[in-house]
């Protein structure tokens, strides 16, 4: 099976920091795909090479099968490469739809000779309002309402469907259950897992086992900048997940 998207032997320096070494990945065509370990062993900077937001200093990204550059954070999404950061990336005194089409606005047509053409909210509103119910997320009602007015979990739902309203091949998520109680939590495992039942795979960054062992089909432990092995979260328990994450447990061979 060809993965959707793998990289083989990435390294990223920080100065004399080794953030990546040589580190190997594969993400499988409509799975969820945890990547846990440690403060500072190098997810963050793992995402961030496959997003676009740094640069590799070696080793090689696949899409499809297919070597790809992913020079900045546009190209990846340019590939299909949709990354939700914690921070979610969202002008929050703009309504939901204008947040859905940020970067990927739609304009009315130009009247001749007109340069600039206007913004085509209706339809923006339209196209955005289909987007969240088809992802079960019909209880937004007002689509043209600031994202301020939002609660965290919604603000995550609204970031989650953007991120997959638009053909995207993959999405990265980090930490999307972090800021929220347990209600939002719960709202935003079911969403990732419509996600996937539309068949778009999930790359899913956690420190949170419960909600890793609940919705991953493989967890990838990564421990020292590199994939240390990839686990089945039916073969193992959490204990035997942080275990070899810290090093204190042998890990299964790679
Ligand atoms: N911009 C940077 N400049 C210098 N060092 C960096 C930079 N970003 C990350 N590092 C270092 O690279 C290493 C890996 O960091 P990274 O943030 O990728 O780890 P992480 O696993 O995501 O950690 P956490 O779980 O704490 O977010 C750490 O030693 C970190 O201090």
């Amino acid at each position: 099976m060809t993965p959707v998207l793998a990289a083989k032997g990435l390294t990223k320096r920080y100065g004399r920091v080794t953030a990546l070494d040589r580190c190997d990945f594969d993400l499988r065509p409509g799975e969820i795909l945890a990547v846990i370990g440690d403060n500072g062993a190098g997810k963050s900077t793992l995402i961030k090479a496959l997003s676009g937001a740094v640069q590799p200093d070696g080793g090689e990204i696949h899409l499809n099968g297919e070597k790809v550059v992913i020079p900045t954070p546009l190209a990846a999404r340019g590939h299909g490469i949709e990354t939700v950061y914690q921070t979610l990336a969202m002008s929050p005194a703009l309504s939901i739809a204008d947040n859905m089409f940020m970067g990927r606005e739609l304009r009315k047509p130009g009247i001749m000779g007109k340069v600039f053409r206007k913004l085509d909210h209706a339809r923006m509103e339209r196209i955005a309002r289909d987007k969240l119910s088809d992802l079960g997320l019909a209880t937004i009602q007002n689509i043209s309402q600031a994202v301020e007015t939002l609660s965290g979990g919604q603000r995550q739902g609204v970031a989650v469907a953007r991120a997959a309203a638009f053909g995207s091949q993959v999405i990265i998520l980090d930490e999307p259950t972090a800021a929220l109680g347990v209600k939002e939590s719960r709202k935003v495992l079911e969403l990732i897992q419509d996600v996937r039942a539309r068949g778009i795979p999930i790359i899913l960054i956690s420190h949170n086992m419960p909600h890793v062992f609940e919705v991953a089909d493989r967890i990838h432990i990564h421990r020292l900048g590199r994939r240390l092995c990839v686990i089945d979260p039916k073969d193992y328990t959490m204990s035997d997940a942080v275990a070899f994450m810290t090093g204190a447990k042998e890990p299964p061979a790679a």
